[in-house]
């Protein structure tokens, strides 16, 4: 198993075209209705013609610190683990690889934001635990890490569909784990996340903004900043960039929006492509998202725009000139 592992560049199984389903799934109180949710937009997706189906973060239990404890399952309790063992049921019927999203995982004393990954024959191929926890104070607080603990391992994933990389929504942020991705060979990072409005409306602000700078700017090497400004999926201006940085695919899955709950999400589940355009995507409401994914067109844009030649590591780093400076006053 690859487990929150990182295969060699070498071993990558060899894929061109596939379709991916983005399940958007509308999250309720009830898990076992949630479970039922899940399994049905899967078979849907895989009788539309997806080979892989990624569900969102906190699929199982709306996104909020009570719930996580009270929906959370052992993994190796599968008695007491339906939404586990729905997910490698379904993956192996449907003969389909699921991201499973995430749901909080026990263990031992201590609870993760997990996500499983499935092959094609129901196995577990992969675990991710969310690496950055969301804690965010200001207009809407939320603080993750009173309940969650966070794990330790980027995950790097083969599969019948390529090898994936996994993070979970905060994990967007930060780009060194989506780097670490492309050294690694993958051409395909999904995140599983559940963006608010809160967060989703600073990056419209942001985008909006961008869009009026760059209007002015139409120079072919701004091309890329102007296909993120055109995007009308602000909050995941992020995925763009994560994207278009690394010249490959990454896709988002959210679960729908849902205007009762304390904490509300933002939606718009996207497959981002490796120019850093939005191929597909989706309102807040709850549907599923399918789009194909062919990476020849990562070998196209490194080949059109050679960024790993064109990168100057040496001199990407932080010099402490302090001393030198005081010395020569
Ligand atoms: N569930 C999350 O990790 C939310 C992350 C988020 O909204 C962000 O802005 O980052």
């Amino acid at each position: 198993m690859a487990s929150s592992s990182l295969a060699s560049k070498s071993d990558q199984p060899q894929i061109a075209k596939f379709k991916i389903a983005l399940c958007q799934i509308s999250v309720s109180l009830d898990k076992n209705t949630n479970i039922d949710r899940a399994r049905k937009m899967i078979k849907d997706a895989a009788k539309m013609g997806a080979k892989l189906i990624v569900l969102p973060e906190m699929w199982n239990c709306p996104y909020a610190n009570e719930n996580f404890p009270i929906y959370a399952e052992d993994f190796d309790n599968r008695e007491f683990s339906p939404s586990f063992m729905m997910l490698s049921e379904v993956a192996c019927n449907q003969g389909v690889t699921v991201v499973g999203g995430s749901i909080p995982e026990r263990c031992g004393d201590r609870l993760y934001n997990t996500c499983c990954v499935f092959g094609t024959n129901g196995n577990l191929i992969a675990k991710h635990s969310k690496i950055h926890l969301f804690d965010l104070t200001g207009d809407v607080c939320f603080k993750e890490s009173d309940t969650i603990a966070a794990g330790d391992q980027p995950t790097i994933v083969d599969t019948d569909v390529g090898r994936i990389r996994i993070g979970i929504c905060h994990d967007v942020r930060f780009p060194e784990l989506a780097m670490l991705c492309r050294e690694r060979g993958a051409d395909l990072i999904c995140y599983p996340g559940a963006f608010n409005m809160s967060t989703g409306n600073l990056f419209w602000e942001l985008v909006q903004r961008a869009r009026q700078e760059f209007f002015a700017i139409l120079s072919l090497g701004d091309l890329l900043v102007i296909s993120y400004a055109f995007t009308d999926l602000i909050d995941y201006l992020n995925y763009s960039h994560r994207a278009a940085d690394n010249q490959l695919f990454v896709a988002t899955c959210s679960p729908a929006r849902d205007s009762s709950g304390s904490y509300m999400i933002w939606g718009h589940s996207t497959l981002v492509g490796p120019f850093g355009e939005v191929i597909a995507t989706s309102g807040p409401e709850e549907t599923t998202v399918i789009a194909e994914i062919d990476y020849s067109m990562c070998q196209l844009q490194r080949e059109n725009l050679p960024l790993e030649k064109q990168k100057r590591g040496d001199i990407y780093q932080f010099i402490d000139c302090t001393n030198e400076l005081s010395s020569q006053q």
